[in-house]
C-alpha cells in the first residue's frame, strides 16, 4: 500500500488535542511531581508514540488526555474545549483489557453503543464491522476467558473504535503479548489507523515498536516528566510486508533507534547517580 500520498498523516492538519504548559502533582503523602511543563499537540490523523523510562509520567499524560485526571497546572484541550472527564470521543486501550467477563465478545464490543443509546440496528452493523476488522467474527459468542491475550486485546481495540472516537489512547497495549502476536497486533493497528484515519497516542517501552508505528515519536525525561525530543518518522509507511526487513535494517532506522535509546539511557544514568 502506498501511503506517502495520504495527506491526512501530515502534521499540518488540525490540532485535535492540545496540552499547554501542563503540570501534574499527585497529592499523595510525598506529593509526586509527575509532569512538568508539557506542551504537546496531537494533529488530526497522527500516530504519536510516547517513549520514556519507567515512572516518567507517560500514563499520567495519557490519563489527562483521557479525562481521568485533571492537570494541576496548565490546560488540556480537545478541539479547543477543556477536557472535562472521560467521554467516548477519546477511546482508551490498556495493557490488561478490562473486559466484562459475563458478556460475550460481541456484547463487550457493543456495550458502549448501548450505553449511549445508539439504535439497535446501527449498533449491530457497527459491531459486526469491527468484529470483522479485528478478525473475531467467529468468536463473537465466546466469553473473554475463552480468548488468548491477543484476542482479548483485539476485543478491547474494537470496543474502543466502534464508537468512532476522534482519538485513540493506547497505554502499552501490546506489552503483555509474545513477540509474534505483538507483531501481528502492530500490523492490525496500523491497518485500522490507515482505514479509520483515527488520531492515535500510543505508549510503549519498545523503541522498535514506536518507530514501526508512529508518524512522530515523543521522548520524555525521567520524572518529573518533560518532553525532551520529538522526532517525525515515516517508517510506518514502508515497514509492511516484504519491505519490513529492508526498512528495519536501514541505516536511517538504526540511527534513529540509537538516537532515541541514547536519550533514554542517559536519563536512566542520571537516575542511578
Ligand atoms: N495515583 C497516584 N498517586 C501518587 N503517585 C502516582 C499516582 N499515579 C502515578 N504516580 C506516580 O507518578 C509517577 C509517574 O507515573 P506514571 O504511571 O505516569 O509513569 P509511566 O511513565 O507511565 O510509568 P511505567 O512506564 O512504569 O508504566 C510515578 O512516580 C508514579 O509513582
Amino acid at each position: 500500500m502506498v501511503l506517502a500520498a495520504c495527506g491526512w498523516a501530515d502534521a499540518q492538519t488540525d490540532v485535535v488535542i492540545a496540552l499547554n504548559e501542563v503540570y501534574l502533582t499527585y497529592n499523595s503523602d510525598n506529593n509526586v511531581n509527575a509532569l512538568e511543563n508539557i506542551n504537546l499537540n496531537l494533529h488530526e490523523g497522527e500516530f504519536v508514540c510516547l517513549l520514556g523510562s519507567s515512572g516518567c509520567g507517560k500514563s499520567t499524560l495519557l490519563k489527562i488526555i483521557a479525562g481521568f485526571i485533571t492537570p494541576t497546572g496548565g490546560t488540556a484541550l480537545m478541539e479547543g474545549q477543556p477536557i472535562k472527564g472521560a467521554d467516548w470521543h477519546r477511546g482508551v486501550v490498556f495493557q490488561q483489557p478490562p473486559l466484562y467477563p459475563w458478556l460475550t465478545v460481541e456484547d463487550n464490543i457493543k456495550f458502549g453503543l448501548k450505553m449511549r443509546g445508539v439504535a439497535a440496528n446501527e449498533s449491530q452493523k457497527r459491531t459486526e464491522e469491527y468484529l470483522r476488522k479485528v478478525g473475531l467474527l467467529e468468536f463473537r459468542n465466546n466469553k473473554p476467558y475463552e480468548l488468548s491475550g491477543g484476542m482479548k486485546q483485539r476485543v478491547a481495540i474494537a470496543r474502543a473504535l466502534v464508537n468512532s472516537p476522534r482519538v485513540l489512547l493506547m497505554d502499552e497495549p501490546f506489552g503483555a503479548l509474545d513477540a509474534l502476536t505483538r507483531e501481528q497486533m502492530q500490523t492490525l493497528i496500523r491497518n485500522i489507523w490507515w482505514e479509520t484515519k483515527c488520531t492515535i497516542l500510543f505508549i510503549t517501552h519498545d523503541v522498535d515498536e514506536a518507530l514501526a508505528l508512529g508518524t512522530r515519536v515523543v521522548v520524555m525525561s525521567r520524572r518529573p516528566g518533560k518532553i525532551i525530543k520529538e522526532i517525525k518518522t515515516d517508517f510506518t509507511y514502508s515497514i509492511t510486508g516484504e519491505n519490513s526487513n529492508r526498512t528495519r535494517y536501514s541505516t536511517r532506522f538504526q540511527m534513529t533507534r540509537e538516537e532515541i535509546l541514547d536519550l533514554i539511557n542517559k536519563q536512566d544514568l542520571c537516575y542511578n547517580i
